[in-house]
């Protein structure tokens, strides 16, 4: 597909990882365009290169062959290539990563209003800022309260607010629930889709749940087991807004669910042949 209105777009994108003399192909030919405001999972086996690409995409970690492009603000930047120095995140683009990021020293509203800091938001502004998202994702009365005074789930929560409190063009999200009991993952997985629902953030978020996947994205890309390929970009349909029961209990629900789980399964068992078979690294 393409459009005027893509944030991301990846051709023929290929990456390798060179480490002590031995080479390995993470990624193979993968082309992509993420349109303004949609949201864009990644589902693969584990290995297939889901964390590399989206560090690609947040220039964190540059790319060995093809083209990565990203337009914010009416300007497109293009990634680096293996031979170019290292890039950095850009102010316009946040990231959420599994573990919670963040910073034991501060308070949750000075962890969430942290970006908008370095960017030299004004404090006031950026206070009122922080306690909107702090509200928006169930964190009222915590406003001064230290990291170690909360749970995994409030952690992560600060984590997700500080994202969408620093008014991303592009949204970067690797398995955020993944360390999550099903509990907190179940309640934050509806605070993000109501936020989302709210902002339209264009987002790439990388998850090993399908049920996730379904739940919260309008495309879903399949990979294969290494070097990652895509294998089908597949669209979910379901009406929004969403909520867990009503998708789970919608009648597309199983049937992209075992869509998706066809591909990956086919996947496990070819990761499961003999290394000759496989193609090898590199
Ligand atoms: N810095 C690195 N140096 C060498 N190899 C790397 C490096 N980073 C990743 N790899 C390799 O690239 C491949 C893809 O890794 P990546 O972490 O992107 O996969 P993933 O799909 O996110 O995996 P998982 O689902 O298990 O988190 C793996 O084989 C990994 O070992």
């Amino acid at each position: 597909m393409t459009s005027d209105s893509w944030k991301i777009r990846i051709s023929g994108l290929t990456k390798r990882f060179e480490s002590r003399g031995m080479q390995v192909k993470a990624l193979e030919d993968i082309s992509l365009e993420v349109p303004d405001g949609r949201f864009y999972s990644l589902v693969g086996p584990s290995g297939c290169g889901k964390t590399t690409l989206l560090r690609i995409v947040g220039a964190l970690e540059r790319h060995t062959e093809g083209q990565v492009l990203i337009r914010q603000s009416g300007t497109e930047t293009a990634g680096a290539k293996d031979s170019s120095p290292s890039g950095s995140l850009s102010p316009l683009t946040s990231m959420v990563f599994q573990d919670q990021s963040v910073f034991p020293w501060m308070t949750v509203r000075d962890n969430i209003a942290f970006g908008l800091k370095a960017r030299g938001i004004p404090r006031k502004v950026r206070h009122a800022k922080a306690d909107e998202f702090i509200r928006k994702i169930g964190l009222s009365g915590f406003e001064q309260a230290l990291p170690h005074q909360l749970s995994g789930g409030m952690k992560q929560r600060v984590s997700v607010a500080r994202a969408f409190a620093n008014d991303p063009e592009i949204l970067l999200m690797d398995e955020p629930f993944g360390a999550l009991d099903e509990q907190n993952r179940l309640v934050l997985q509806e605070e993000l889709l109501r936020i989302w629902e709210e902002t339209r953030k264009t987002v790439l978020f990388v998850t090993h749940s399908i049920d996730e996947a379904i739940l919260l994205s309008d495309r879903i890309v399949v990979m294969s087991a290494r070097p990652g390929r895509i294998l089908e970009i597949i669209d979910v349909d379901l009406p929004r807004p969403r909520q867990v029961e009503a998708v789970r209990a919608h009648s597309q629900f199983g049937e992209l669910f075992s869509r998706i789980w066809h591909l990956l399964r086919q996947q496990e068992e070819a990761s499961h042949l003999p290394a000759a078979a496989e193609g090898g690294a590199g």
